[in-house]
């Protein structure tokens, strides 16, 4: 099943980078299909206005709903379908989570919209609830100037779990985040040489003992998440004291 991807953005160019990398394989493959739309091309007058002042005053700009709506009929349609699921990167999203990443990796459409300016009216994502799957989200807790940074980070963490796309699904299991790594952050990584500018990959690494290797990592993993990441250590972790 093919997974459609759309953009709607009045920066269409952030997305050409979409070609390129594991991405357009996926494409080629078929796995998804990416379509980027410039907002103004809903617009009407000779300045291809989309962004107007703030009701109830404000500093900023913001987007105009007539644009939206009118790309939304175009693009998605006129009919309700819950299948179809519409992204609005916002910075009072909810955080965007490896789960909703898993989740929207079944989706068979996701249409993102990528707003500017102090944000979008919000009668577009409420007319957008009321005939889609609406998501609400935001990266992290820091400033973008727009949408468009987020859509491209939530496609990237999306598609590379859609089934056939890693070359390797088993690589996907290990990694911070997931749900095989137990919640905790990834341990450290060496490869060749093994003695690198004074600096040696761990003992245990090289030993061949699978016990140990296990051990080491997992107690690398509960040591950095203990760290970096207390938010995340709901427990012990067996953590020895
Ligand atoms: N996702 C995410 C995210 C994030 N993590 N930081 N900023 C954003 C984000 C997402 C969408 C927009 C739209 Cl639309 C306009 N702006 C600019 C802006 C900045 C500060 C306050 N108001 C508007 C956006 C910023």
């Amino acid at each position: 099943m093919t997974m459609r991807l759309d953009y709607l953005s009045i920066f269409p160019a952030y997305f050409d980078v979409l070609d390129i990398s594991l991405l357009g394989k996926a494409a080629v493959n078929g796995l998804v299909e990416v379509h980027a739309h410039d907002l103004r091309d809903w617009t009407h007058d000779r300045h291809r206005t989309v962004d107007d002042t703030p009701c109830g005053g404000g500093a900023g700009m913001v987007m105009k709903p007539d644009p939206w709506g009118e790309a939304f009929d175009e693009i998605i349609g006129t009919e309700p379908d819950s299948s179809v699921h519409v992204i609005f990167p916002s910075p009072s999203g909810a955080p965007f989570t490896q789960s909703a990443a898993q989740e929207l990796s079944s989706a068979v459409r996701i249409v993102f919209c990528c707003g500017r300016y102090e944000g979008i009216d919000h009668r577009v994502i409420d007319y957008a609830r009321s005939m889609w799957t609406v998501h609400e989200v935001s990266l992290g807790d820091y400033v973008l100037n727009g949408g468009e940074v987020a859509a491209l980070a939530i496609t990237e963490a999306v598609v590379r779990l859609v089934p056939g796309f890693m070359g390797n699904p088993e690589s996907l299991a290990e990694e911070s985040f997931s749900a095989g790594q137990d919640g905790l952050l990834e341990y450290p990584l060496f490869t060749r040489p093994v003695s690198w500018r004074g600096l040696d990959v761990p003992e245990v690494l090289m030993s061949g003992h699978h016990g140990r290797i296990a051990k080491w990592r997992r107690d690398e993993s509960v040591r950095l998440t203990c760290e970096r990441r207390p938010d995340l250590t709901d427990s012990d972790f067996g953590v020895p004291h």
